[in-house]
């Protein structure tokens, strides 16, 4: 019921952990579990940590969402919402929502949450916006008791796979802005390449069995433009280091939240899971990364190829 008190586990006490404790601690029962990623000691049982909760929050990245829900479903309620907000793949080419799929079926529940919610922003206090993806009827309800009240506002679809690969292909075009952006080759120009990316997502979101739709919601549209334009996008600033040069940033794939967008074409790759090139702008993104030199000369020859009616 709305405004009734929910038992929250939230997994991760990074950025988005601490925001989203911020922001439901004064309403719901929050408990914290984490993990010392040099130990691996975790601050409790998990499996222990996870009784009687009406909601997991997995507030981590997507690696270790594979174990962590394969942990979980044994022990949770068949009532409990597993929620997730993370945007990459894991290292077999999956989405969260194909590892909770797996793992919580139609047996638990389970939503992702995606959209414009920074968590510098919620922490502060400003509003967030996101999409709720799930298929199962009744978790709408459980997330409005959840939400309804705070800073976080959300919007309710069941377009699970859709909504992940819109959140984590964001991650993949959002570089490419910060790299124009730094060579500033202009304000036209970035927002010519937020129009393309939102078209693309939406072929692409199509063609990996989401729909193309939820492109221009807040999953896709809405925080593409909010990555792209934020001063303090890790994402952004990663695009504007590879086109100084500074390619060790790469070396980190997959170890931090900077660089999910490039262990996402990592992925792509490895998994053949689409041919980049199928997809124009995809197509340029890879390549951006193995040559950041060659980034001007491309730009041009995609605007030429684009216009040449
Ligand atoms: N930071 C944001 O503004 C923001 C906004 C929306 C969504 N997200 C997404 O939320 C996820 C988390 O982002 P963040 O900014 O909180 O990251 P963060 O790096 O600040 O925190 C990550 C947390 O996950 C834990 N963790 C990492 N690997 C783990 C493992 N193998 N086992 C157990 N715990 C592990 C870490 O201990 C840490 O507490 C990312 O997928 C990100 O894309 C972030």
């Amino acid at each position: 019921m709305p405004g009734q008190t929910k038992r929250v586990l939230i997994l991760g006490h990074g950025a988005m952990g601490r925001a989203f404790e911020g922001l439901l601690g004064p309403r719901h029962e929050i408990t914290v579990w984490d993990r010392d990623l040099a130990t691996g000691v975790e601050t409790q049982p998990l499996e222990l940590a996870a009784q009687d909760r009406d909601v997991v929050l997995f507030a981590l990245p997507t690696n270790p969402h594979d174990e962590l829900a394969g942990r979980l479903a044994p022990c949770l309620d068949a009532d409990t919402v597993c929620l997730s907000i993370a945007k990459g793949l894991d290292e077999h080419g999956r989405t969260p929502a194909q590892i909770f799929e797996q793992h919580l079926g139609t047996r638990l529940r389970w939503a992702l949450l995606y959209g414009p919610m920074l968590a510098r922003e919620l922490q502060a206090g400003q509003a967030g916006f996101a999409l709720a993806a799930s298929r199962q009827p009744g978790v709408d309800v459980v997330l409005r008791a959840l939400f309804d009240g705070t800073a976080l506002h959300l919007d309710y679809g069941d377009d699970v796979q859709g909504a992940a690969w819109a959140a984590i292909l964001k991650n993949v075009y959002v570089p490419l802005i910060g790299a124009v952006d730094a060579l500033a080759l202009g304000d036209n120009m970035r927002g010519f390449l937020i129009a393309e990316a939102t078209r693309e997502l939406a072929a692409i979101l199509q063609h990996m069995g989401g729909r193309p739709e939820t492109a221009y919601t807040c999953a896709g549209l809405g925080d593409l433009t909010t990555s792209a334009t934020s001063a303090s996008s890790h994402h952004r600033r990663i695009g504007a280091e590879l086109s100084a040069g500074r390619t060790e940033q790469l070396a980190a794939t997959g170890v931090n939240i900077r660089s999910e967008g490039v262990h996402t074409l990592a992925m792509v790759r490895a998994h053949h899971l689409f041919e980049p090139d199928r997809f124009a702008l995809f197509g340029l993104v890879c390549r951006f990364l193995e040559q950041p030199a060659r980034l001007e000369a491309d730009l041009r020859s995609y605007v030429d190829r684009r216009f040449a009616h």
